[in-house]
């Protein structure tokens, strides 16, 4: 790949920290191996080390948005850090393409005794800008950060909502190749949150490089091509945003699973389903078959909008479950999830099942959704303790099967996602409108 389309590369980095358990141990490890050497006697090591990422490749190209997720401490801002310039790797190398800007810890790159304007025209000197080319966009910035008056105040003074709407407007306006960003949609209010996304997404159609850290899979979905999954420090997936989200999924679900099995999780379902993006098992069942069936019964891959649909999955059981649930998620071509159900969140109630019965787990719907391609999840667990918390999760795997919908002629028309088939009314109130302008004038 030449580097022209290359707008990131970060090479083989690893990141060494040195943990004390003492502070005098940091100051031990600064002068006992100096005199250690003039002495010529070994050296010996005051702190534990601890490699937050280990041998951590990774390729971005111009133009590309791309996600990294991993649990807490996974080593994503870590990582983000390094390719921003504020952090060293211990070995490796980084790459960057055009001009990097880097929305990392709140309020770093920025003087909280300096007005947010001050602030600004501190940080656009910083990047090369001139005078002119600040002022020019500094009313953009203003009014994107939206603090009022606050924006004449110095930074100490501000919540840290306020900052991150100076950071976030500043970030921006600058006109970045790179824009780094991490979790900075998490702070601020929900009307803050949508402006800078659309913010974000209007850089990515203008061409910029998006390097994004955030937990919230719908954002990385709608916003990133590609994404990255670290766990502890280590990259365990790359791929589209959608099938690493979904092995982020798995991995979570590993975690919180109170299970004594240990879960496997892994991206594509080669060997187990090969139509599956992502598999999470602790082996207790087997999924034998998936179908999908019209109003007739007969097996479909295309149904009408509106019609009735019914996707079925037979499952082996391989260890007796004593309050088994069975679960189907619809998703939309980009992987939002559109509807998800289990018999334990319906209230049902299951008896039992004994190794190695063969079960058919059956959901009809009317599938009213628009036209397009929808993709179905299953999930099978055990012992359900929350809506969708289960004490021992046997088998969950994204997109085991899809079905195209067809609009059928007589589909009503609406806008949206699916037909919530409202009752509609219009009707005179029994008070006219009165024109007090025009009644005065008469
Ligand atoms: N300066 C430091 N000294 C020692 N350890 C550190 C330092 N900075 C980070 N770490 C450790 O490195 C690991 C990775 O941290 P990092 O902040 O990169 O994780 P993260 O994936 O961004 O986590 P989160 O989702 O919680 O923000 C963690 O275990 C953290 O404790």
């Amino acid at each position: 790949m030449s580097f022209d389309s290359v707008a990131i590369e970060v090479s083989a980095v690893s990141k060494r920290f040195e943990l004390f358990e003492r502070p005098s141990d940091q100051l031990k490890q600064f002068i006992v191996p100096r005199l250690g050497r003039m002495l010529g006697k070994p050296a010996r090591q005051y702190f534990r080390e601890f490699w937050a990422l280990s041998e951590v490749s990774l390729t971005v190209r111009r133009g590309e948005s791309c996600a990294i997720v991993g649990l807490n401490g996974s080593g994503k801002s870590t990582l983000l850090q390094i390719i921003a310039g504020t952090l060293t790797p211990t070995s490796g190398t980084v790459r960057t393409e055009g001009r990097v800007t880097a929305l990392l810890e709140l309020g770093s790159g920025f003087n909280p005794e300096f007005t947010g304007r001050e602030n600004v025209r501190l940080n656009g000197a910083l990047l090369g800008l001139t005078p002119t080319q600040i002022s020019e966009r500094m009313r953009r910035i203003e009014e994107f950060a939206d603090i009022g008056e606050h924006f004449d105040r110095p930074l100490g003074t501000y919540s840290s909502g306020m900052q991150m709407r100076v950071a976030f407007a500043v970030a921006t306006a600058f006109d970045p190749d790179i824009l780094i960003v991490d979790e900075a949609l998490a702070v601020g209010d929900a009307y803050f949150q949508r402006k800078c996304f659309h913010r974000l997404a209007e850089f990515k159609a203008t061409g910029g490089t998006l390097l994004f850290v955030s937990h919230d899979a719908e954002v990385i979905k709608q916003l990133c091509d590609s994404a990255v999954l670290l766990n502890a420090g280590k990259l365990v997936g790359v791929g589209t945003s959608r099938e690493i989200i979904d092995l982020y999924q798995g991995l979570i679900t590993q975690k919180g699973d109170m299970g004594t099995k240990p879960l496997a999780v892994t991206q594509d379902g080669d060997g187990v389903w090969p139509k599956a993006t992502t598999v999470t098992t602790n082996g207790d069942v087997r999924l034998l078959d998936v179908r999908l069936l019209d109003a007739r019964g007969d097996r479909v891959t295309e149904v009408e909008s509106e019609s009735l649909l019914t996707v079925e999955y037979e499952a082996l059981i391989c260890r007796a479950l004593d309050q088994p649930a069975f679960g189907l998620i619809v998703r939309d071509r980009f992987g939002k999830s559109i509807y998800e159900v289990s018999t334990f969140a319906m209230g049902k109630s299951l008896a039992s099942m004994g190794s190695g019965e063969r079960v058919v787990a059956r959901f009809t719907f009317d599938f009213n959704l628009r036209a397009g391609n929808y993709f179905f999840s299953i999930g099978i667990a055990n012992r359900g303790y929350a809506r969708t918390e289960f004490e021992e999760t046997c088998l969950l795997m994204h997109d085991v099967e899809h079905i195209k919908v067809t609009e059928a002629a007589a589909a009503p028309a609406y806008g949206g996602i699916f037909n919530m088939r409202p009752i509609v009314s219009v009707e005179p109130t029994g008070h006219a409108l009165v024109d007090t302008a025009a009644s005065s004038a008469v």
